[in-house]
């Protein structure tokens, strides 16, 4: 038997970032939605008891260190299953661009092997899996639109965006996130305010939503990656009605309500960056009430 998952991206629309913990991680408060931007995972059965992995990039791990593989183990290892499986990954999602690409490929393995080996387990099982994997890899079991805090694995469901596009630019470097939150340590943090971004979702205020937008990570990237404030000015140039740089970055974002700017913003960014995306967001990554 085979369990075929679809495994969409995530923007964070509002992330602030409110001190160190003591386990060395940063205690956040977030926006986050799920996007139409998705990978393709599969999980089949193998003979024996081994785990497999194949996925269509060639720069992302096919041994332990895939997010998959360690969903799968930790699933093995909580409910004594003596059984292979093989993922196989088709990679749409850039990689290490802010968007939990390896995180939603681990949420999907587990919903995935859920229905597999017919374990019931119910939602609060799957995160409990989720936060060994990753702190992005809660809010991927069931998407959406949710607010996220502590490590960002608390999860509070939301109503969907208003109706947008999402552009997305992805410029060709990659960042790592334990640097990115190392980095904000020594420098100024500008607060975004979450829960501003939270009523104007709840009232779907897409012009607040999009006024709102800011993420406290985005000055500590930037001064890594010098395309992004040249990505932000040739979009609001273009017309976007909100930019923004999502999780860790470098990938940035827009979002407009009309077709025509979302063309316009294909267009002009294409000429400029080679991954460039538009997309809706993604009301939902699973059978929501099967989990409930
Ligand atoms: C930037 C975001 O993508 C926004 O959604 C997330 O906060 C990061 O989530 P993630 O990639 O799943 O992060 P993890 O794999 O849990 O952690 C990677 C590294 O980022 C740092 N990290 C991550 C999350 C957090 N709340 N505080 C941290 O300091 C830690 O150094 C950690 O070792
Ligand atoms: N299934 C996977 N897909 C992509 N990368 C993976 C996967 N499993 C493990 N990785 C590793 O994870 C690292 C981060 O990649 P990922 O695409 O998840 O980053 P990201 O989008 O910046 O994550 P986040 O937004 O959660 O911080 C890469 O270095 C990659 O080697």
């Amino acid at each position: 038997m085979k369990i075929l998952e679809k495994a969409p991206a995530k923007i964070n629309l509002s992330l602030d970032v409110l001190g160190i913990r003591s386990d060395g991680y940063h205690e956040v408060k977030m926006v986050m939605t799920s996007i139409d931007l998705a990978d393709r995972v599969e999980c089949g059965d193998l003979k024996g008891n081994r785990i497999v992995i194949r996925t269509s990039a060639s720069y992302v791990p096919e041994d332990d260190r895939n997010f998959a593989y360690q969903a799968a183990q930790y699933i093995k290892e909580t409910y004594h299953i003596d059984r292979g499986v093989e993922i196989t990954i088709t990679k749409n999602i850039p990689v290490a661009a802010g968007l939990a690409g390896g995180s939603t490929d681990a949420a999907a393995t587990i919903r995935a092997l859920n229905k597999l080996w017919d374990l019931g387990m119910s939602y609060s099982e799957m995160l409990a899996i989720a936060m060994k994997i990753g702190s992005d890899v809660a809010f991927c079991v069931k998407g959406g639109t949710a607010i996220a805090t502590g490590r960002g694995e608390q999860i509070e469901p939301l109503p969907p965006l208003p109706p947008c596009w999402v552009v997305l630019v992805k410029p060709p470097v990659s960042v790592s996130t334990a640097q990115i939150y190392k980095d904000i340590d020594s420098l100024p943090i500008v607060h975004p305010n979450v829960d501003a971004m939270i009523r104007a979702i709840e009232h779907g205020d897409f012009a607040s939503i999009c006024s709102l937008l800011g993420n406290a990570l985005e000055g500590a990237t930037m001064r890594k990656v010098a395309d992004i404030a040249k990505i932000k000015a040739h979009m609001k140039v273009i017309g976007a009605e909100g930019i923004l740089m999502s999780g860790s970055g470098p990938t940035v974002f827009a979002l407009t309500q009309h077709e025509s700017r979302m063309q316009r913003l294909m267009n002009g960014m294409r000429g400029y960056c080679s991954q460039v995306f538009a997309v809706r967001p993604c009301k939902t990554v699973s059978l929501l009430s099967e989990y409930e």
